[in-house]
């Protein structure tokens, strides 16, 4: 998409939405069609956006989307009054309401939303045998180092680490995790164990294909990215399948888990040979006594070699990247702190998406993750919250927002989180009710006083729509004790 000249773009103010991700795109999308009179600019430094398509309420607060990368030129298609500018937003005057852009221009805002999402946080910036993925640009980076890999260690226990480990193959893989059980930032430790047959196994577990959420990663993109040097959107559902994550090392998966342990040092084989230090050999790995270009010292004494490290260790908001003469307030977590109108604290300016944290009263049994849904609610939200502004008027906190809801895929199975599904903020004080099908079900519930907090649902349980009711409503489910997992019993009709 060339670049549109952006000096004639500056005469007349408009509503500027900086970022091509979901939340951008979402949030242009939406004020496109709330205020069909205001000019809006959507401003991106990445070649192609990201736009949802095929969205599917599966049930009140679980959603499905695919998402496509397209040229800005497709949503300007789309949404009469928006026009995308592929360029650099260097810097933002909130006293003029300008910002600055990397070509010299300047462009007015009546009301401006930064959708500008994250980085990776890695272990390490400046190694070169560490990378970190983000959008197509890494990945291609990732699939061309993993071609010719014997051996990658993973570091993190979330999503990108328990997606990786299950899509790399013909490689050996050491997972480092700093927890008792892998995948703990979304799963406990016994839907880890429900997981754990399928780490080395056979790749899809699932009864029947389990449609994903599609995610096209066109090569277009990456080499686009490559070429402009820009950071793209994060990719998203589905960014791993359809993508060979094959090393070169002749035969099945290998997966070590070392737990409870982060990296302490990284080191070459100069280095190594300098402190004299005990290389040891993964146990199930098959490459013994070889000669690695990196190793690795764990703060458990292991100290293993491979061939790069994927730094799985989540996201730091993009919340400084662009200067502005007025101080946003930034959250614990580097985002830019927004109200329940998503407005930052500096005046006329929002976020929205990985950029930001949500920093209103969040509801009892709703949290904030960096995920493709939220991105996306926010970027809806936003720009209802913007017009609102426009007209003078307040509106009440989105219902998305009452209730934390995700679906995923992890290692073939169907995953569903809802509300505090690990217990978050119970303080550990909850009561625990679980059924486990071995290789095809894991359902655990959250309760407390009697009443649904939250829920693991692993597998094709249909239990998703009923639990979201249960603990919003709050029900004292107490007289129904274990007969609310019972399978014999369709509690749909219980409560319908
Ligand atoms: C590998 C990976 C897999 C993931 N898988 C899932 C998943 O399965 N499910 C899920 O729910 N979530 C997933 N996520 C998380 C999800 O991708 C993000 O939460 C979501 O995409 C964030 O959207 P965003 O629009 O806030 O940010 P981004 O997608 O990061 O978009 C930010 C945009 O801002 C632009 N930008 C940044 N700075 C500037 C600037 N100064 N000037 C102009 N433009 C700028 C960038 O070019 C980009 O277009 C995954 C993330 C990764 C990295
Ligand atoms: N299926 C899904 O829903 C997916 C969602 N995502 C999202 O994309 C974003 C990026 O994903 P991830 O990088 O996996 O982030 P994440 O937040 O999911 O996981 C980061 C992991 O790294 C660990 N960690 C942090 N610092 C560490 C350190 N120094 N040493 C060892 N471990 C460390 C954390 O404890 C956590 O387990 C996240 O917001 C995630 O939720 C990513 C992939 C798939």
């Amino acid at each position: 998409m060339e670049v549109t000249n952006t000096k004639e773009e500056s005469k007349t103010a408009s509503i500027v939405v900086i970022g091509g991700g979901i939340a951008g795109v979402s949030c242009a999308e939406t004020l496109s069609s709330l205020c069909k009179d205001e000019k809006i600019t959507l401003i991106t430094a990445s070649p192609l956006i990201k736009a949802v398509t095929n969205f599917k309420q599966i049930s009140r607060r679980l959603e499905e989307f695919e998402v496509e990368e397209k040229p800005g030129a497709a949503l300007e298609a789309e949404c009469e009054n928006v026009k995308v500018l592929q360029v650099m937003v260097v810097s933002i005057d909130a006293d003029k309401n300008e910002i600055q852009t990397s070509d010299g221009s300047t462009i007015s805002y009546t009301k401006l939303c930064i959708c500008s999402g994250g980085t990776p946080k890695l272990v390490s910036h400046d190694n070169p045998y560490v990378i970190g993925i983000r959008d197509t640009e890494s990945v291609s980076h990732f699939q061309e180092k993993l071609s010719g890999a014997r051996r990658v260690i993973i570091v993190g226990n979330g999503g990108i680490a328990t997606e990786l480990v299950h899509e790399i193959e013909n490689c050996e893989v050491v997972w480092a995790i700093k927890d008792k059980s892998i995948s703990a930032t979304f799963v406990d430790a016994g839907a880890a164990e429900f997981f754990l047959p399928h780490l080395a196994g056979d790749k899809e577990v699932q009864e029947g294909p389990l449609k994903r959420l599609k995610y096209t990663v066109s090569n277009a993109a990456a080499k686009d990215q490559v070429q402009s040097g820009t950071k793209g959107g994060a990719l998203g559902p589905d960014w791993s399948l359809g993508l060979t994550m094959k090393g070169k090392y002749n035969s099945a998966r290998k997966v070590h888990v070392e737990y409870e342990c982060e990296i302490k040092e990284i080191f070459t084989p100069e280095e190594l040979k300098e402190r004299n230090l005990e290389v040891d050999e993964p146990i199930g790995c098959s490459y013994l006594n070889c000669e690695w270009p990196v190793y690795v010292c764990f703060t458990n004494g292991k100290c293993y070699g491979c061939d790069f490290i994927v730094s799985a260790t989540g996201v730091i908001p993009n919340s400084c990247s662009i200067s502005c003469n007025k101080i946003f307030k930034i959250a614990q977590d580097g985002g830019i702190e927004v109200n329940d109108q998503m407005h930052t604290n500096v005046d006329h300016i929002y976020a929205a998406g990985d950029v930001c944290t949500a920093s209103w009263d969040w509801a009892p049994h709703w949290l904030q993750m960096r995920l493709w849904s939220q991105a996306r609610q926010m970027g809806c939200y936003v720009a209802q919250c913007i017009m609102a502004d426009i007209n003078k008027e307040k509106i009440t906190l989105d219902f998305c927002f009452e209730l934390f809801a995700h679906v995923t895929k992890f290692f073939g199975y169907k995953v569903i989180l809802l509300g505090k599904f690990n217990g978050q903020g119970l303080e550990g004080k909850y009561d625990i009710l679980l059924r486990m099908t071995k290789g095809v079900e894991y359902i655990k519930v959250i309760s407390k006083d009697g009443r649904m907090q939250g829920a693991i649902l692993i597998g094709e349980t249909d239990l998703e729509e009923t639990f979201e009711n249960l603990i919003l409503n709050q029900l004292d489910l107490t007289r129904y004790g274990e007969d609310l997992l019972d399978p014999g019993i369709d509690i749909e009709d219980y409560f319908d």
